[in-house]
C-alpha cells in the first residue's frame, strides 16, 4: 500500500495530523489512538508527497525500540535506506551522539591530548563516572562523605552543580572534586549521557544552520524534560516545522524535570497548535471504562464500542501460590488458542518477578522479561530518565554509543518470533499491548506504593493507568492475603474499588455483602470452637481419675503421679518427684483420699 492509500484508513482525527503543515503542531492523544501510526505516516508523507528528504527531518523517540520500529517500517519501503539517511531517528541521546561525531573536532593528528572532546569521544555509564570520582578523590586526598550513597548523591549534585551550585548539603569535598572531574572527562574524551544531551545541544546550536532541518517530529512528548527540551530549541531553526505527539495522561518518569505540565510547557514553548486523537483502537468498552476512571486530562476515551468480557478480580493468598494459579491459568488459555506472547503478567517492583520466574520456570511455562529491566524502575522514582531510554532496551552501547539498525531489528525479530508470556514492571509495559494482561499485587502500599507526595499518587495513578490499557480484550488484577513485598498492606488495592462494580467479576471480594457473609461464618465456626472445647474440657472432668495420695517415712504425703508393675512415682511437697521400687514397700498408698 502507498502512502496515500494508507491515510485512506485513517481516521479524520489522524489524518489531520498527518497531513497538518503549520509551523509547530502538537498532538494531544488518547491511549491506544494510534500515535505511532500516525508519526510514521506522516514522516512517509513528508518524504513521498512533499519530498522532504529524510537527512533534513529529526524524529525523535523515547526509546530505541520505537525508533528501530519506524526505521524498519521505512526500510520496508524503501529497501535501500541508509543510516546516513537516517541519522536524525533516535532517541535525544543517539541523535545527540551523531551530531557531536559529525562536528565535534577530529582527534588531533600528532596524538596531542587537547583539553576538549574530539569525536572519537567513548560514552561512560553512571557507575563510569562515579569511579573518575572516587579516583580524583584518592589521588588527590579529597573526603567524600557517604561513599555508599554517591551515586545517588551523583544525581542530585552534580546536576546541582551544572546549574551553578557550588556547595552541598554535606560538609565534604564532592563539590571541589566536580571541576576536576568535567577536566578529567574531556582529557580522557569521555562522555556521560547528561554530557551527550548538554553538549550535543550546545553543537546543535552552533550547527542549526548547517543542519538546516524541515521537520523535528516527536513521540511520546510529554516524558521529555527540560534538557530535551533546550535540545529541541537548539535543534529547531526559523523554518524549521515542528510536530510532536503526547499523551499527558502516561506521564510516568516525572521525578526529574518531566510532569504532566511539561506537554502543556512545550505547547506555550513553541506556540504549538493542538490536535487531537479521541479515538481508542486497542481496548474494548469494558477496559477503556475501567481507565476513564484514572484519566486525569481530558474527556473520556472513546472506543470502538465492542464490549467485551468483565475484569477479573482475584485474590491469592500469597505471590507463590498466586504465581501457581498463573501457570495453570495462562496453560489454560494457551490450550483455548491464545498465543503465549499475546499474555503478559505486570507487577509494580522487580523483585515481584523473582518468585514467577521460579514457579514458571519449574512449570517449564515460557516466559521473557525485557532485554534490560531494573533499577531505573524500582519503586522509588529518582533515577534520571534519560537512563531509562538506555537501560529499557540495553541497546545503547556504553563504549561507543551506537546501536545498529540492523542489530535492533534482529532482536526484535527474535522476541517476536519466541512464543512466550511477557513478564515486567508496570513501568516496562508502557506503549505494549497483548490480547490478556495480568497485573499482580494489588495490595495497597503495592499498587499504588506509599507515596509521600500528591504529584507521587498522581503518576501512580497515571502508571496503573498504562498498564490498564495495554489490554485488548482481557484483564485480571489480583491481590494477596499474605504479602511478602515490605510495606505493603494486607487490604486490596483502592484503585480496585475505584473501579466500576458492574464491570467486574470478583471472586473473594471481602466488601459489603461476602464480607459480611465472611463475617458471619468466622462467629460461626468461633462459637463452634468454643463449644467444642467446653465440651472436651468437660469429657476430660468425667474421665479424669481421682487424685491418689501416698506416704513415704521420710518425705510425708505426697501425691502419686505415675505408677506400674514395679515403679511408684510421687511428688512431694518441698521435695519433688521421688521414684520408689515398689518391691521395697516404703510406699504406702493413702486409699479414700
Ligand atoms: N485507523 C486505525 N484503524 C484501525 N486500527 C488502528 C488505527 N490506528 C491505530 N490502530 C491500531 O490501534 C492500536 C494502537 O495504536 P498505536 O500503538 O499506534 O497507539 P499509540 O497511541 O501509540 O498507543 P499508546 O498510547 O499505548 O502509546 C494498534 O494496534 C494499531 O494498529
Amino acid at each position: 500500500m502507498n502512502n496515500i492509500e494508507e491515510i485512506k484508513t485513517l481516521n479524520p482525527y489522524q489524518q489531520e495530523a498527518v497531513l497538518d503543515e503549520s509551523p509547530a503542531c502538537l498532538v494531544n492523544a488518547n491511549v491506544g489512538s494510534g500515535k505511532t501510526t500516525v508519526l510514521i505516516e506522516k514522516v512517509r508523507h513528508l518524504h513521498e508527497k512533499k519530498q522532504v528528504s529524510y537527512e533534513k527531518m529529526v524524529v525523535l523517540t523515547f526509546t530505541n525500540k520505537a525508533a528501530d520500529e519506524i526505521a524498519e517500517r521505512l526500510s520496508r519501503k524503501e529497501a535501500e535506506l541508509t543510516e546516513e539517511e537516517l541519522w536524525g531517528f533516535g532517541t535525544f541521546h543517539s541523535v545527540a551522539l551523531r551530531i557531536l561525531r559529525r562536528f565535534l573536532p577530529e582527534k588531533a593528528e600528532d596524538g596531542t591530548k587537547l583539553e576538549e572532546w574530539n569525536r572519537e569521544f567513548t560514552v561512560i555509564t553512571p557507575e563510569d563516572e562515579m569511579e573518575m570520582v572516587l579516583a580524583i578523590a584518592k589521588e588527590g586526598g579529597y573526603k567524600i562523605k557517604y561513599q555508599n550513597r554517591l551515586k545517588k548523591r551523583m544525581e542530585e549534585d552534580y546536576a546541582a552543580y551544572r546549574k551553578g551550585r557550588t556547595q552541598g548539603k554535606y560538609k565534604d569535598d564532592l563539590f571541589q572534586i566536580f571541576p576536576l572531574l568535567e577536566k578529567a572527562k574531556r582529557q580522557q574524551n569521555k562522555m556521560s549521557f547528561a554530557d551527550l544531551l548538554e553538549e550535543g545541544t550546545q553543537v546543535a546550536k552552533e550547527q542549526e544552520e548547517v543542519l538546516d532541518l524541515k521537520w523535528i517530529i516527536v513521540d511520546e512528548v510529554q516524558d521529555s524534560d527540560e534538557k530535551q527540551l533546550e535540545f529541541l530549541e537548539a535543534l529547531k531553526g526559523t523554518r524549521t516545522h515542528f510536530f510532536a505527539v503526547g499523551d499527558p495522561n502516561q506521564v510516568i518518569y516525572s521525578w526529574r524535570g518531566t510532569g504532566p505540565n511539561m506537554f502543556f510547557l512545550i505547547k506555550h514553548r513553541f506556540g504549538a497548535k493542538e490536535l487531537t486523537l479521541p479515538v481508542n483502537y486497542r481496548s474494548d468498552e469494558v477496559i477503556l471504562e475501567a481507565a476513564n476512571r484514572f484519566l486525569q486530562f481530558g474527556g473520556k476515551i472513546e472506543g470502538s464500542g465492542e464490549r467485551g468480557e468483565k475484569i477479573l478480580v482475584r485474590n491469592h493468598y500469597d505471590p507463590f501460590i498466586e504465581a501457581e494459579y498463573l501457570t495453570e491459568r495462562i496453560r489454560e488459555l494457551h490450550e483455548q488458542g491464545l498465543p503465549y506472547r499475546e499474555i503478559a503478567v505486570f507487577y509494580r517492583v522487580q523483585k515481584q518477578a523473582e518468585i514467577l520466574e521460579k514457579v514458571f520456570e519449574r512449570a517449564e511455562l515460557p516466559y521473557v522479561l525485557p532485554a534490560k529491566q531494573k533499577e531505573d524502575e524500582d519503586p522509588v522514582p529518582e533515577r534520571p530518565h534519560m537512563i531509562r531510554e538506555y537501560v529499557a532496551e540495553g541497546k545503547l552501547n556504553a563504549v561507543s554509543g551506537e546501536h545498529t539498525m540492523e542489530k535492533a531489528a534482529d532482536i526484535e525479530r527474535q522476541t517476536e518470533e519466541e512464543d512466550a508470556v511477557h513478564l515486567m514492571t508496570l513501568h516496562a509495559s508502557k506503549g505494549l499491548e497483548f490480547d490478556y494482561v495480568f497485573i499482580v499485587g494489588m495490595n495497597q502500599g503495592l499498587i499504588p506504593l506509599r507515596c509521600k507526595s500528591i504529584e507521587q499518587e498522581e503518576e501512580e495513578r497515571r502508571l496503573f493507568f498504562v498498564g490498564l490499557t495495554r489490554a485488548r480484550k482481557n484483564l485480571e488484577l489480583s491481590y494477596y492475603t499474605n504479602p511478602t513485598i515490605p510495606g505493603t498492606y494486607e487490604t486490596p488495592s483502592n484503585y480496585l474499588r475505584m473501579l466500576p462494580e458492574e464491570l467486574l467479576d470478583w471472586e473473594e471480594k471481602p466488601g459489603s455483602e461476602s464480607r459480611k457473609a465472611n463475617l458471619q461464618k468466622l462467629r460461626k465456626d468461633t462459637r463452634e470452637l468454643i463449644r467444642e472445647k467446653k465440651q472436651e474440657e468437660e469429657e476430660q472432668k468425667e474421665t479424669r481419675k481421682p487424685e491418689r495420695k501416698g506416704r513415704h517415712p521420710k518425705y510425708g504425703e505426697g501425691e502419686i503421679i505415675s505408677e506400674d508393675e514395679m515403679m511408684i512415682e510421687l511428688e512431694f511437697p518441698g521435695y519433688g518427684k521421688k521414684q520408689f521400687l515398689k518391691a521395697f514397700g516404703e510406699v504406702e498408698v493413702l486409699k479414700g483420699l
